[in-house]
């Protein structure tokens, strides 16, 4: 919100001295990038920034994809030559190797990512790419979503065929849910013909046990060192080409925010006296209008509402888009009904959760947690959007999770709250940020025994069971 109001404030002056720009249209954009790509569409001859900052355009669907794999494999390699290959064609800026893996630090929650990202462009798509330069990086990456991709490239090289980061990097993708894969075996310079068939075999055979369709996934021969350095093309640029082309068709373009059902995590609610109730917040997706029914959910509550009012910076508008702080005059609501950690959506299409399977990383001390590990039946305070809740926590599988370690985890919560398989979350302790999660699967209410057992205790359920017993 800030720098949307920097981006505004800033820009607003500079807006005005242009002609044909009124002040309804600048509320529809966006952000800075935006402005300054509308200024310079406007003004035909790009005579503000164009010169000075490259403008975005937004011509093509975009897809976020990374690489994955095990270490030395090529990934980082690979990254370079896609980044090669595309120059040639003047749809990417070649990257260095040097450039891509001295990945510069990102915060993520308390957890400090090394991960690049890199831009390119087929004719079909522009791109945003991943290369993170070690394991823990990229399991970090994917369960905080610090890039989240819609698909992903699985190198493998041919020297060495299935290693256990390779079977590990594609559990995790098929965990978070990044379904869709393209292989690349790698170095096919340094191995013989039958080694590469063995090879695409074995990743088949492991893809369709982890629950891919390791049949018809496109597996892509080739040797990214000498698509890098511009030798051998048949084994070099043309598999390069080949993998685009395969990512161009295998990883769908992810259905935009803009088309999804709208929700709202309820920042704040105001009273506001002759009008009505006010709720606030960011719309995370979808569209809303003035007239839209919606419905607010969540701490057991569900009620059906009208936005009979949208407004944005002080001024009314008919209709907001995702991303858009709003806030919203919602009828027949009065301000007790409704508090922050709700969401406004399109009625039915969110429910209340109260029993989740995830996969967390529990962050190490270095990274801001504790020094224990986590072990089964801690209560803990888990935050997600607005809201955040008590919730027990389960450990399948094995004793415990020490810091620096990701695990599946099982979340029971106090309250039902509004949750979707692939909403990130954080665990807390008091003020100490412990991990990090996504939400994998929804697993099944719990039962009012388990409810009563999980808020009282185990004495107050037996109470209440004997009662309930004698009463009949
Ligand atoms: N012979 C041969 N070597 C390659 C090829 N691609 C990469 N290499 C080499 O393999 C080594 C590892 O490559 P990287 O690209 O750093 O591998 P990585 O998967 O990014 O490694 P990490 O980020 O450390 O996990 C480097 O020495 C590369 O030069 C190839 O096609 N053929
Ligand atoms: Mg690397």
């Amino acid at each position: 919100m800030a720098s949307l109001i920097f981006a505004r404030s800033s820009l607003l002056p500079l807006v005005r001295t242009l002609k044909n720009t009124t002040t309804a249209e600048l509320i529809t954009l966006r952000n800075k990038s935006a402005i300054i790509q509308c200024l310079a569409l406007q003004n035909n001859q790009n005579r503000f920034y164009a010169t000075e900052k490259k403008v975005y355009q937004r011509v093509k669907p975009h897809c976020n994809v990374g690489t994955i794999g095990h270490v030395d494999h090529g990934k980082t390699t690979l990254t370079a030559a896609i980044t090669k290959v595309l120059s040639d064609q003047k749809l990417a800026e070649a990257k260095k190797y040097a450039d891509i893996d001295n990945a510069p630090e990102e915060k993520a929650r308390g957890i400090t990512i090394n991960v690049a990202h890199i831009e390119y462009q087929t004719e079909n798509r522009h791109y945003g790419h991943t290369d993170c330069p070690g394991h823990a990086d990229y399991i970090k990456n994917m369960i905080t979503g610090a890039a989240q991709m819609d698909g992903a490239i699985l190198v493998v090289a041919a020297t060495d065929g299935v290693m256990p980061q390779t079977r590990e990097h594609l559990l995790l993708a098929k965990q978070i849910g990044v379904n869709h894969i393209v292989v690349f075996i790698n170095k096919v310079d340094a191995a013989d013909s039958e080694m590469v068939e063995l090879v695409e075999m074995e990743i088949r055979e492991l893809m369709t046990e982890m629950g891919f369709d390791g049949d018809n996934v496109p597996v892509i021969c080739g040797s990214a060192l000498c698509a890098l350095d511009g030798k051998e093309p048949e084994i070099g640029s043309k598999p390069i080409l080949k993998l685009l082309e395969e990512v161009d068709k295998h990883i769908p373009t992810p259905v935009r925010d803009l088309d999804k059902p709208f929700l709202l995590p309820v920042e704040h609610v105001y009273s506001i006296p002759g009008r009505g109730t006010v709720v606030t917040g960011r719309l995370e997706r979808g569209v809303v209008k003035k007239g839209t029914d919606c419905e607010f959910v969540g701490y057991s509550k569900t009620f059906k509402s009208t936005i009979s009012g949208i407004e944005m910076f002080h001024q009314i508008l008919d209709e907001a888009q995702a991303g858009d702080q709003l806030g919203a005059l919602v009828r027949g609501v009065k301000r007790d009904d409704v508090r922050r950690g709700m969401v406004m959506c399109k009625p039915g299409s969110v429910k209340s959760i109260d029993h989740i399977e995830s996969q967390v990383y529990i962050l190490s001390k270095e990274e801001g947690g504790r020094s224990k590990p986590i072990t089964s039946y801690v209560q803990l305070q888990m935050f997600s959007r607005t809201w955040d809740c008590s919730c027990q926590v389960i450990v399948p599988d094995k004793e415990m999770i020490m810091p620096g370690e990701d695990s599946k985890l099982v979340l029971k919560m106090m309250r039902p709250m509004v949750l979707e398989q692939g909403q990130r979350f954080t665990l807390r302790d008091g003020s100490i940020t412990l991990g990090t999660g996504v939400v994998t699967k929804v697993l099944r209410q719990l039962t009012e025994s388990e409810r009563i057992e999980l808020t009282e205790g185990k004495k107050a359920r037996d109470k209440r069971l004997a009662a309930a017993a004698e009463s009949k």
